[in-house]
């Protein structure tokens, strides 16, 4: 009997920015959202015990309160994250560290509030072991109690995301450059890429995600989706990789330290085929000798391309300055890049809000209570005067409201209808006009990007062999369409005339007419 071969599996940890499942959970990454561009990342921990001082366990400090891990653990992803008051325990007392720091700061020192845009190290809530408990008891975190001193969101890691929150190691390719960037070098599930340098990783994360089918196993003989990202610096190196292995894309991007300007792109000797290339380098034509199809350089032998022979290349470099563009595309045309093109990303936000102007609007947010235009000002100017009018006249007449002043005007209807006596929408998002503002200071040029493609290398044989299987070339040859009128009207009648109708018009009228009848006599004047 044929029993079914059972193929072992290799279970990976999948990354959460590739998958993040539904909820966060323990020992994986999650982006703790304190405002719109304020997003701190965050290695959530099961509490066991008092943590740094914190007998909740670990804790993140905000200006928004402080939030142990455990109120931030297995909740759906994007859920709202009440403060707790915590205990700081031991925290709260001075204690010496070795290193001579104080560790009793108090919690707000602890602040993750950092700026995107500078290029310091921001502080990223790694794992950390948990401290003894003190008194020698069961590891047991103290639980959670509500405060309303704020809240946060917890959201899923995306490369997005974290180009946003990671830390900044060196300049890093934004989101509205990476996914042009992706999208023009043709990265896609399955491609494999080159990437140097690695820098703070947020291209390497972008490219991940682009290029990811699945990861590698041994029994999946056909390639998979993959970056090879090179880095120089070495700090940068080490920092890096170890992001690698906590976000789980070690699989999928193979980080080499490396000075590409000198020793290239193949790794151990082995070319990674790669169908695109992204230099994000001081110098992208000092890398580009190496991202050639041969070598005719004596000293080379055995040397491969890093490049897939059976593709053509795209690649991409980003520089800040127009000389390095220039130094770049002479180096692509001498190493017989085509198609060469620079761009340059201009970034805006535009805003889109309803403008609401009006005396008779309710006061809102948005909303400008000054005359939409000079009826709604004359009408207005001559309700006041009527009133001041009736004002007068009642106190001369000493009537009841004789003290009511011309300004005491009933307004609540005002406010509600229109002077046309039109009721205001009660749905705001509806009323007036929609106007789109862009931003008053464009944030446009990060870099220029330089685009081209290397085509594949193609010999007589295998043209030989096209040609064999697609024989094309050997039509007669055809002029159609010709340029004056008369050979066009004499073309088309031969071809009325080939088709068995007739070429002249006359005849054309007179068959239609027999096929239709005649038309009807003119109407006697
Ligand atoms: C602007 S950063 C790259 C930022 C990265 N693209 C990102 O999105 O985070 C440039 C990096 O190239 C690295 N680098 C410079 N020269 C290099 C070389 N010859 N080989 C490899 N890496 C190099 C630098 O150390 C630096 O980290």
């Amino acid at each position: 009997m044929n029993m079914p071969t059972m193929v072992p599996v290799l279970r990976h940890n999948i990354s959460p920015f590739l998958d993040p499942g539904s909820r966060t959970k323990a020992n994986s990454l999650a982006i703790v959202q304190l405002s719109r561009d304020n997003l701190v990342p965050v290695y959530l921990q099961r509490p066991t015990g008092e943590h740094d001082g914190y007998k909740e366990g670990a804790v993140v400090n905000t200006k928004y309160g402080s939030y142990p891990h455990s109120t931030m653990l297995d909740v759906p992803w994007g859920s709202q994250i009440r403060a707790s008051k915590v205990d700081t325990g031991s925290r709260g007392r001075k204690r010496k560290r070795p290193d001579g720091e104080d560790a009793g700061r108090p919690a707000t020192d602890n602040n993750n509030n950092n700026n995107n845009n500078n290029t310091e190290e921001k502080t990223v809530e790694t794992p950390k072991e948990e401290s003894e408990p003190t008194n020698g008891a069961a590891a047991v975190a103290k639980p959670a109690v509500d405060d309303n001193s704020g809240f946060i969101h917890i959201l899923p890691p995306t490369p997005e995301i974290w180009t946003m929150s990671l830390p900044h190691r060196t300049q890093v390719v934004y989101t509205p450059d990476y996914s042009y960037i992706l999208h023009r070098i043709r990265a896609r599930p399955g491609s494999v890429l080159i990437e140097a340098g690695a820098g703070s990783g947020s291209f390497s994360h972008a490219s991940a995600r682009a290029v990811f089918n699945g990861y590698p196993t041994p029994e999946y003989t056909k390639r998979k989706g993959k970056v090879y990202s090179f880095e120089y610096h070495e700090q940068r190196y080490h920092k890096m990789k170890s992001e690698l292995e906590e976000h789980g894309l070690e699989g999928i991007v193979q980080l080499t330290h490396r000075d590409v300007y000198k020793d290239g792109f193949n790794i151990d000797g082995v070319s990674p085929q790669a169908d695109a290339v992204f230099l994000d380098l001081p110098a992208p034509w000092e890398a580009l000798q190496h991202l050639v199809r041969r070598r005719s350089t004596p000293g080379n032998d055995g040397w491969v391309s890093p490049l897939n022979p059976s593709k053509s290349v795209y690649i991409c470099t980003f520089s800040p300055c127009i000389e390095q563009v220039t130094k770049t595309v002479s180096a692509m045309r001498r190493l017989g890049w085509v198609d060469i093109e620079m761009v340059e990303i201009a970034h805006r936000k535009l805003h889109t809000v309803r403008d609401r102007i009006g005396l008779n609007l309710p006061v809102d947010r948005g909303v400008n209570n000054s005359p939409k235009d000079v009826e709604e000002a004359l009408a207005r100017l001559t309700e006041i005067e009527n009133r001041a009018r009736e004002h007068a006249r009642d106190s001369q007449l000493g009537g009841d409201d004789a003290d009511a002043t011309p300004m005491d005007v009933d307004t609540t209807t005002t406010k509600q209808n229109g002077n046309d006596g039109r009721q205001w929408s009660s749905k705001p998002w509806l009323d007036g006009r929609l106007v789109t503002r862009g931003e008053p200071e464009v944030k446009t040029h990060t870099s220029y990007l330089v685009f081209a493609i290397l085509p594949r290398e193609w010999t007589e044989e295998q043209e030989a062999a096209a040609l064999a299987r697609w024989p094309c070339g050997g039509e007669p040859k055809q002029v159609i369409g010709s340029l004056d009128k008369a050979s066009r009207k004499k073309e088309r009648r031969e071809m009325l005339e080939k088709a068995g109708k007739s070429g002249d018009r006359n005849s054309r009228r007179k068959e239609r007419i027999e096929q239709i009848g005649s038309p009807p006599p003119a109407p006697a004047q």
